[in-house]
């Protein structure tokens, strides 16, 4: 295991942020989410932060996908050779589907927004739910199906938009224990088949370890990056990875440096 704050990766970074830094304006004076930020992340890398909470995760995360100002730094997420691909999608913990769009419209949603025709985005989106077992849903609508589901279908809808990054906020955050273990096992295997880009925030170290190359570790308010763990376990991955004694390992590693900014960032809230 390897701890450094620095990236030092061959090649041209597929995303690359500098000196990052967020201040919030609030009534009394402005909060400092994040500081000096800077990360990294090669084409085909899947990296995880955690980080406690109110550390700036989320932040920096809406920062990637454009959906926030950054105060100052600079982000940059590196175009592919097809310039009708999109950046960015993202995909949060609450479902962001639309209940009134039946499994298959949403999933072809973000296909629609980019003008690919009805028969093209439909094949595209029958392809994703055949590959996550949702084919039989495909007309089911939003409240018909159950938390995981939906969640299979965010995370779908995402890649079926075929961006160049993929950038996900604990994305599996609200599903019970064993319907998260079955997501993240899928995760693995699409992941796996498609290389992504993928930045992912997690509060479960079991998860940063399980799918992540890399995992950053921030501290506790204002997000600054405290370390990194270069993952070296073998891919393909299952979940029987987590009963190695290198797993324990390496979530022992990031949890020792990792409870002292939890204790912070909770007297910090006080
Ligand atoms: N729009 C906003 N206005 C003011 N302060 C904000 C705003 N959004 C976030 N913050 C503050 O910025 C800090 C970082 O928030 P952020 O949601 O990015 O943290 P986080 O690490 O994702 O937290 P969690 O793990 O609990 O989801 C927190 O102190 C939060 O209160």
């Amino acid at each position: 295991m390897t701890t450094h704050d620095s990236d030092g990766r061959a090649g041209a970074a597929k995303i690359s942020a500098r000196n990052v830094t967020k201040a919030y304006p609030t009534l009394d004076g402005f909060i400092v989410a994040l500081e000096d930020f800077s990360l990294e992340v090669a084409e085909g890398e899947f990296v995880c932060i955690v980080g406690p909470s109110g550390c700036g995760k989320s932040t920096f995360l809406r920062m990637l996908a454009g959906l926030e100002e950054i105060s100052s730094g600079t982000i940059e997420i590196r175009p592919g050779s097809d310039p009708g691909k999109p950046l960015n999608s993202v995909v949060f913990q609450e479902y962001a589907i639309f209940p009134w769009k039946s499994v298959i419209e949403n999933v072809a949603f973000g296909l629609r927004m980019r003008g690919i025709g009805h028969r093209e985005r439909h094949e595209t989106a029958r392809y994703w739910l055949d590959r996550v077992g949702l084919g039989k849903f495909a007309d089911y609508y939003p409240h018909q199906i159950s938390g995981g589901m939906k969640q299979r279908v965010s995370i779908i809808r995402a890649l079926a938009n075929d961006p160049e990054v993929l950038l996900m906020d604990e994305p599996l955050g609200a599903l019970d224990a064993q319907t998260r273990v079955v997501l993240q096992e899928e995760l693995l295997r699409i992941w796996e088949e498609t290389r992504k880009t993928v930045v992912y925030i997690t509060h479960s170290l079991d998860e940063a370890v399980l799918l992540g190359d890399r995992v950053i570790l921030m501290s506790a308010q204002p997000g600054r990056r405290l370390a990194t763990f270069e993952i070296d376990l073998p891919r393909p991955r299952s979940i029987d990875a987590m009963n190695t004694p290198r797993f324990a390992e390496y979530r022992a590693g990031i949890w020792d440096q990792l409870s002292s900014e939890v204790i912070r960032a909770m007297e910090l809230q006080q």
